[in-house]
């Protein structure tokens, strides 16, 4: 049973099928992506203990995926205690549910370096601790994904909307937020960590990312970093998710300075940015998340060489999605695209993806940007 239904599940569902699984595709909405593909859907809200009780219980499912982190984690707590097995694990999806619980995992409980922080939850508390953290900051519900609510604050004058943006953007019932000293990276990685019930964990090669208003906007692998810096995040990555335990791919994600390595966050399941890996590995991230999840081998992860992958935005509302500049976007060599198939669409909601290969990750960023604006998404 797949919690949360989007372009990741969907992915996932393909890979989990073609090695025989029987998929629940569960979202908050009809025609989500996964379900598109799934042997059967349910619609609920995955934040509401008895509509996830009554779904569990109708179908008896043998795994429990989380795809999102908005939903009712302690119930996830119950269901493992009743012999089902949650991926990775419900307290590890307790503890990233909400960005301050894996923040004091990291840094308080196991000494992980991170950006200096600190919490607010009212306007006056914010404007507090903002002058401590100090300017440029940023600001971020302690429940959100994909950017929601977040905004860099560059003076004391621009807290008040950072605070009312924030708590709108929110998911769930916080009324939380972190305030993080803003980090002036080189580069930014996910670290793609594959923890497994008796193997050793495995990690992909990094991938390096652009984000825009704290979504990502393109992935390229592999990242140019030095090889210290990537043992040094390998070792971050090991430390939090045994921390976390279970089975499963984890997107570690971490900023890149000249003399450092700063843990970020960490998803437990495979990562946007991963999508890369669509085309540039010779076993995705959602294959790699199955096999992970059913113990099965993983005898060797390949890397294909310079690949990309950049994201296709809509930019206004609709209600009957249709896709202009297809044939233009596949008229390259080694560029593709995935259409995710969301039923309505409304500015920056992330539809499609489109993914490149070339002699170098320059070359392969500029196929797989040039793709993606192709694509022009309209009403029909
Ligand atoms: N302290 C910081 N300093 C500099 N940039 C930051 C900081 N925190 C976040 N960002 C930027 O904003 C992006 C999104 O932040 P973060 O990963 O915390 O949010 P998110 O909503 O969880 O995103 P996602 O769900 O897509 O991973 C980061 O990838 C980075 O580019
Ligand atoms: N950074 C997390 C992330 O990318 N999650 C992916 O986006 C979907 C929600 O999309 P929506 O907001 O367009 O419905 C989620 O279901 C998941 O696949
Ligand atoms: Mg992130």
């Amino acid at each position: 049973m797949l919690l949360g239904s989007g372009e990741l599940g969907k992915e996932f569902v393909i890979a989990a099928q073609r090695l025989g699984n029987y998929i629940i595709a569960v979202d908050r909405y009809e025609s989500a992506p996964a379900m598109q593909v799934a042997d059967v859907c349910e619609v609920i809200s995955m934040l509401s203990a008895d509509d996830l009780e009554a779904v569990v219980n109708k179908h008896k499912p043998d795994f429990i995926i989380p795809e999102i982190e908005a939903i009712r984690t302690e119930k996830l707590v119950e269901f493992e205690q009743r012999g089902i097995t949650v991926i990775p694990t419900a307290a590890a999806t307790n503890y990233t549910m909400n960005r301050d619980r894996i923040r004091e995992l990291a840094h308080t409980k196991l000494g992980v370096r991170t950006a200096k922080y600190a919490y607010a939850s009212t306007l006056e508390e914010l404007i507090a601790v903002s002058d401590t953290i100090g300017f440029p900051n940023v600001v971020k519900p302690v429940m959100s994904s994909s950017g929601k609510g977040q905004s860099v604050v560059n003076d004391r004058i621009d807290v008040e909307k950072a605070w009312n943006y924030a708590i709108a953007g929110s998911r769930g019932d916080s009324q939380k937020v972190i305030v993080e000293e803003f980090i002036d990276f080189d580069i930014e990685i996910t670290l793609l960590t594959i923890k497994q019930w008796q193997a050793p964990t495995i990690y992909c090669v990094p991938i390096g990312h652009r984000q825009e208003r704290g979504d990502y906007q393109e992935s390229w692998q592999p990242a140019d970093i030095s090889e210290d810096k990537v043992t040094a995040a390998q070792e971050i990555a090991r430390k939090v998710t045994d921390e976390l335990g279970g089975a499963g791919i984890f997107g570690v994600e971490f900023f890149i300075t000249k003399d450092e390595v700063i843990f970020s966050e960490l998803s437990p399941r495979p990562h946007d940015t991963g999508m890369v890996t669509l085309i540039s590995q010779n076993l995705n991230e959602f294959e790699l998340h199955l096999r992970a999840i059913l113990g099965l081998p993983i005898p060797n992860i390949e890397q294909l060489g310079a690949s990309a992958s950049a994201v296709i935005l809509a930019s206004e509302k609709s209600e009957s999605v249709c896709f202009e500049g297809v044939a233009e976007a596949l008229s390259e060599p080694d560029v593709d695209i995935k259409l995710f198939g969301k039923p309505t669409a409304h500015p920056y909601r992330r539809m499609g993806v489109a993914l490149a290969k070339a002699d170098n990750v320059q070359d392969a960023r500029a196929k797989a940007m040039k793709a993606a604006r192709s694509i022009k998404i309209t009403d029909i």
